[in-house]
């Protein structure tokens, strides 16, 4: 019988990326697998309600992100070195001023470290492109060149963003579980074009590095 706390949650937005995950996980059975919804908010929720049964001893949040220029192609994939939520701050006359700044704690959360560079290793044994780097939570999806251009700025290494990771991570840090962020590279950050949105390269990568999980996590 397993031990308390012994198994792996695995927290994805859409089901799409929940099957990709599940087909690379091919029936592991110490993983399960959610669809926690698109947002902050909706992956913080279905995190801590899954995280309130006491089964797990890391969670992992998983799917298709951004990649910023220079630092992530389509078809790659970002492990995340710390989950950054980007736009979380205000806005003043003399600039942007982050949550730290504002002393209402912190828009960072630290990553599970050890288990992303297993997984990084493995990643580059497999032949699959990977970097590791920030990877920032926002709330709007990058549209303009000129907001890539400020989130670079502010986040030196910015390597990806989606929209949940600091939702995972807020819920985690709130039970004192591990949290990781695994990005598939399905389109750059930048001027919007969805119709340049590599999903299923992303979903294979994605597949790619899940299969890897039951080796390295
Ligand atoms: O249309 C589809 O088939 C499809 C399949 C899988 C996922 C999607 C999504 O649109 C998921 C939304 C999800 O994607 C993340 N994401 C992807 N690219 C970005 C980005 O450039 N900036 C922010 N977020 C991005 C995000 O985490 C959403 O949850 C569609």
């Amino acid at each position: 019988m397993n031990k308390t706390n012994s198994r792996i949650l695995i927290v994805t937005s859409v089901s799409a990326e929940r099957d990709a995950v599940l087909r690379g996980l091919q029936g592991a059975d110490r993983f399960d697998v959610i669809i926690g919804g698109v947002g902050t908010a909706a992956a913080a929720a279905s995190t801590a309600t899954a995280l309130v049964t006491g089964k797990y001893e890391l969670v992992v949040c998983a799917g298709i992100g951004g990649g910023f220029a220079d630092r992530a192609e389509i078809g790659s994939l970002v492990v995340a070195s710390e989950i950054i939520a980007a736009d979380l701050g205000a806005e003043t006359a003399e600039g942007f001023l982050s949550l730290d700044e504002l002393g209402f704690g912190s828009a960072r959360s630290e990553v599970e470290h050890n288990a992303g560079i297993r997984l990084i290793h493995a990643l580059q044994k497999a032949g699959q492109p990977v970097t590791s780097g920030p990877v920032l939570t926002v709330t709007t999806v990058t549209g303009t060149a000129a907001t890539a251009a400020v989130l670079m700025e502010r986040v030196p290494g910015a390597s990806a963003e989606a929209m949940e990771g600091y939702g995972v991570a807020a819920a985690c840090r709130l039970q004192g579980i591990p949290v990781m962020e695994i990005r598939a590279i399905s389109n750059a950050v930048g001027p919007r074009n969805r119709d340049a949105w590599r999903i299923g390269d992303a979903l294979q990568a994605l597949e790619a590095a899940s299969s890897l999980f039951m080796e390295v996590l």
